[in-house]
């Protein structure tokens, strides 16, 4: 039975800079998250944006992932209070925010995440987050244990990285590859040079406004090298791409 605030060690490791190795999932399986969270990641994505899952599909997910050591992120579909509500109600402590273009966008992110004063989060008495009630004080304390992430993933909203790095209550900047190079006039060719000099100067800028510095990466040699650009979470592939690259392989190797 839960009754002490879970502390959250992703937010600490951003703040100190410590590496975070993670895996995103679009699987949207309770199976698949238990399987997953036995592979020892820092950190697992799952992902409510680009996946067909709701909030009622989202909780077994975390409970599945809580029996084990890696950090489970929540990205909501939209930067939307209720939507961040109601992934906070279940649990999830750090949320990553699509699509923020400028402060305003990034405010209203960092609003919906944080209880009065600091924000406009909905309390409710008994939620799985306060452990069912039974957490005290956890409307008091909550605020300080949440990390918020929002994405940056368009040229705009490049253009708009300092003043959106200074809205107060954010604890790290996500570049998202797929959509940056779309927007850079690259789809589908993040490797484009073009999109990686953005991608790295991205991180050089958000490490130089004190925030941590995420992206998604989908093999291991994009992994180191996004840590070398100055990454400090970096989602090393995703699990429905790995299960189809096995199963293809699989495939070609055992049928004509
Ligand atoms: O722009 C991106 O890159 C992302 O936001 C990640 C994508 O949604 C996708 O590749 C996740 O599977």
């Amino acid at each position: 039975m839960k009754t002490t605030l879970p502390t959250n060690p992703f937010k600490a490791a951003l703040k100190s800079g410590t590496s975070q190795i993670g895996l995103w999932s679009s699987l949207c399986s309770p199976i698949g998250a238990e399987l997953i969270s036995g592979a020892g990641f820092d950190w697992l994505l799952f992902d409510s944006e680009h996946s067909p899952i709701e909030v009622s599909g989202l909780m077994p997910l975390l409970q599945a992932a809580a029996k084990s050591d890696s950090h489970s992120v929540v990205r909501v579909a939209w930067n939307d209070s209720v939507l961040i509500k109601r992934a906070l109600d279940i649990g999830a402590q750090t949320i990553l925010v699509p699509f923020v273009q400028n402060a305003q966008e990034a405010t209203n992110a960092v609003a919906a995440c944080k209880y009065p004063p600091l924000g406009i989060r909905g309390i409710a008495g008994a939620t799985r987050a306060s452990g069912f009630g039974r957490i005290p004080n956890y409307v008091t304390q909550a605020n300080d244990e949440i990390c918020v992430i929002v994405q940056v993933e368009t040229k705009e909203a490049l253009e708009n990285i300092a003043e959106i790095a200074a809205v107060k209550g954010l604890d790290g900047i996500f570049i998202g590859p797929s959509d940056l190079s779309a927007s850079l006039g690259h789809p589908g060719n993040p490797a484009h040079s073009d999109v990686q000099t953005a991608i790295q100067a991205a991180a050089k800028a958000i490490n130089s406004y004190g925030l941590a510095a995420g992206i998604l990466a989908t093999s291991s040699a994009d992994t180191a090298k996004y840590l070398k650009y100055g990454f400090t979470f970096v989602a090393a592939g995703v699990d429905t791409s790995l299960l189809t690259n096995a199963v293809d392989a699989l495939r070609k190797n055992v049928l004509p």
